[in-house]
């Protein structure tokens, strides 16, 4: 898989090369390109952005650096990803998905967003993701990008070491994980459920079951209406 970033703010994504992830582009498994949209900007002060029109609070960002920066990455083979709060809700499901593609080029704006036009463009093209991380508004969409690169990374084969992890952990199957413990056996009289020292694997299985269904109907009830 290649992922290709753009955004005013290229060093925010250095912390990818120590990541998980650094092993997986150390392997070749992930490819990763960060691109710096200032260097499509043409003129004397660089500017990326520009009032909007119709009026109203802050800054918007302008067509023609998008997309020349975006013209000289995607292909045929592209899903673009928009970070952004008006966007889909980005989930397990989703990241299983992107895990699946090619190439994904995430488009990180700042200020109050990217011009409409950009996102209008390339959707006739190719397909064009705009994912929001929850609900609540970011300052631009690089912390977005950066967590939906580890959610997807980390599904891609090879680069996390145990693959059987990924089939057990939250969202997987719709539910919350059970918790878990290790040594030692007690710890500041807090006891590791006996269970999970029996032996007995079928029971262990069960009980795991029943607190990932306990947990979810506990924290998450959205999860067990929307399944
Ligand atoms: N899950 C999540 C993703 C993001 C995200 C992603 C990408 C960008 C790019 C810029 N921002 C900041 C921002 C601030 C305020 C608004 C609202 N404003 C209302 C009036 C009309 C104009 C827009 C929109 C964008 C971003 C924020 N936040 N949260």
């Amino acid at each position: 898989m290649r992922v290709d970033v753009v955004t005013i703010f290229p060093d925010f994504f250095g912390v990818l090369d120590v990541s998980l992830l650094g092993k997986a582009r150390a392997a070749g498994v992930i490819e990763i390109g960060v691109h710096d949209l200032r260097a499509h900007t043409h003129d004397r002060h660089r500017t990326v952005d520009d009032t909007p029109y119709g009026g109203g609070a802050g800054m918007v960002m302008r067509p023609e650096p998008w997309g020349e920066a975006l013209d000289a990455l995607i292909t045929d083979q592209t899903t673009l990803i928009v970070p952004s709060p008006a966007g889909h809700r980005f989930t397990q499901l989703a990241a299983r998905e992107l895990a699946g593609k090619p190439h994904l080029v995430f488009a990180c704006g700042r200020y109050e967003g990217i011009d409409q036009r950009v996102i209008d463009h390339y959707s006739e093209r190719i397909e064009v993701r705009e994912l929001s991380l929850g609900d609540y508004v970011l300052n631009g969409g690089e912390v977005a990008a950066m967590a939906m690169i580890e959610a997807v990374g980390r599904l891609v084969p090879g680069v996390v070491g145990n693959p059987q992890s990924l089939d057990e952990e939250s969202h997987e199957d719709g539910l919350l994980e059970y918790p878990s413990y290790t040594k030692p056996a007690s710890w500041r009289g807090h006891e590791v459920p006996p269970i999970l020292l029996s032996g007995n694997h079928a029971a262990i299985t069960a009980w795991r079951r029943e607190q990932q269904l306990d947990r979810t109907a506990r924290i998450r009830p959205d999860l067990l209406g929307e399944q």
